[in-house]
This record gives structure tokens, sequence and C-alpha cells, in this order.
């Protein structure tokens, strides 16, 4: 049967979230949609109400929970309220990365990307962006730069759900070290049994 998210992992965009959710999944009792991600409470596919949102999560069977990756959510400012609404208990995922990296993986993703023909990475290099060559300073108000300063979207999703219910990962070291040490953390988070512990990585 399909059944509703019992977590989500939010984001941050370009910082891992599809390393956490493949690893995730390679555990038993976890299931995630196969392809893209839902991104149902994005404001694209919100409107068309949780019967739509059950049509895009993996059927699961007895004792297996279901995940939810749109690492879209942590940056979208509409998202926190309307998923505490949904479901107050949801357990929040959250991989961060350094941030200057984490831009840089943005930037690379929008300039190849092919669905945003008009997006400013198209027709500026990197530098010209980030920097504001009058100032010296950086372009505080590029997105790309605003997506990587995690305390403005963090503190949102803090107004709606408390600090215990946010497990945020360290993906720097998430993707330096054996991933069997931050998913045991993640079990426990989850309330799955240990599975994806290190000695099931070789590293
Ligand atoms: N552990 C691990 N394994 C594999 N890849 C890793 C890992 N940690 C971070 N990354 C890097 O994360 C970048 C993609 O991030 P996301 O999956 O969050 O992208 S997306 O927002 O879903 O499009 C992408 O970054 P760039 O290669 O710099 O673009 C991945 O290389």
């Amino acid at each position: 049967k399909r059944v509703f998210p019992h977590a989500l992992i939010i984001g941050a965009r370009k910082a891992g979230t599809s390393a956490l959710q493949d690893f995730l999944t390679l555990h038993p009792d976890i299931m995630a949609p196969s392809s893209e991600p839902a991104w149902f409470f994005t404001d694209s596919k919100y409107t068309r109400g949780l019967g739509y949102y059950r049509t895009l999560l993996p059927s699961v069977k007895d004792g297996q929970i279901s995940i939810e990756k749109s690492a879209e959510y942590f940056h979208s400012p509409q998202v926190p309220e309307r998923v505490r609404s949904f479901n107050s208990s949801m357990k929040l995922l959250l991989i961060v990365r350094d941030p200057y990296v984490r831009m840089v993986s943005d930037y690379m993703f929008m300039k190849r990307y092919p669905y945003a023909s008009k997006c400013i990475e198209k027709k500026f290099t990197f530098e010209e962006i980030a920097y504001d060559e009058t100032t010296g300073q950086v372009n505080t108000v590029y997105g790309g730069l605003k997506r990587s300063i995690y305390y403005i979207w963090f503190k949102e999703w803090l107004r709606f759900f408390p600090r215990k219910q946010i497990l945020v990962v360290d993906g720097d070291e998430f993707a330096k070290k054996n991933p069997g040490i931050e998913l045991t953390v993640v079990e426990k988070f989850l309330g799955v049994q240990p599975v994806l512990t290190e000695e099931q990585f070789f590293f």
C-alpha cells in the first residue's frame, strides 16, 4: 500500500540529498519514490491535493516506512507551514555542505540545466554573478548564494518544527568518511533497525 512519508529529506539542494536518499533506500525497511522527487509541498503540485501526493509515493509492506526527498523544500518559504499542517510529527532530514562548494555546484547545475534557458547562470560566469565588481563584495541577492546561507531558511523551519525533529547531516563528513557513521545516526533518528552500519561498507 502507498503510505505518506514518515520523513522528508528537505535539502539543501546540491548538498548530497540524492546520495543520502540512495544510501537510505539500501535499508530493507525504507522506501522512497524511484524516479524524480515528488516536490509536492512546493507551489507547482500542492494544489493538486493529498490524493495526488499519494500517487507519487512508493508502495510499502508492513513494517516499512517511506521517505521523500525534495531538495527544494528547504529553500521554499511556503513549505514548512504546509508540512506542519500535513503532519506536525514529520521527521526532517537536512544535509548541508560547505556553503561555497554548494553554491558552485548550484551554479554549474543551472548553467547546464536545459529547462531554464533564461536563467542568469547561462549568461554570466560564476565570478560575474557571485561578486559585485564595484564594491568587491559578494553578491548577496544572487539566489545561488542565498541558498547557501543556511540560517535564513533554517530559522523558518524552526518557526514550525521543534529542533529535535530536524536532523542535520554534515554532508562534507558524509562524503569523506565511511557513510555508515552518519547513516547509523539517521537510522536511529528514523526509528528503524540499525542495518547500514560501518561494517556494511567497503571504504
Ligand atoms: N556522498 C556523496 N556521494 C555522492 N555525491 C555527493 C556526496 N556528497 C555530496 N555529493 C555531491 O552532491 C551534489 C549533488 O547534490 P544533490 O544530490 O543534493 O543534488 S540535487 O539538489 O538533488 O540536484 C554533487 O555535487 P557536485 O558534483 O559538486 O555538483 C555531488 O557530487
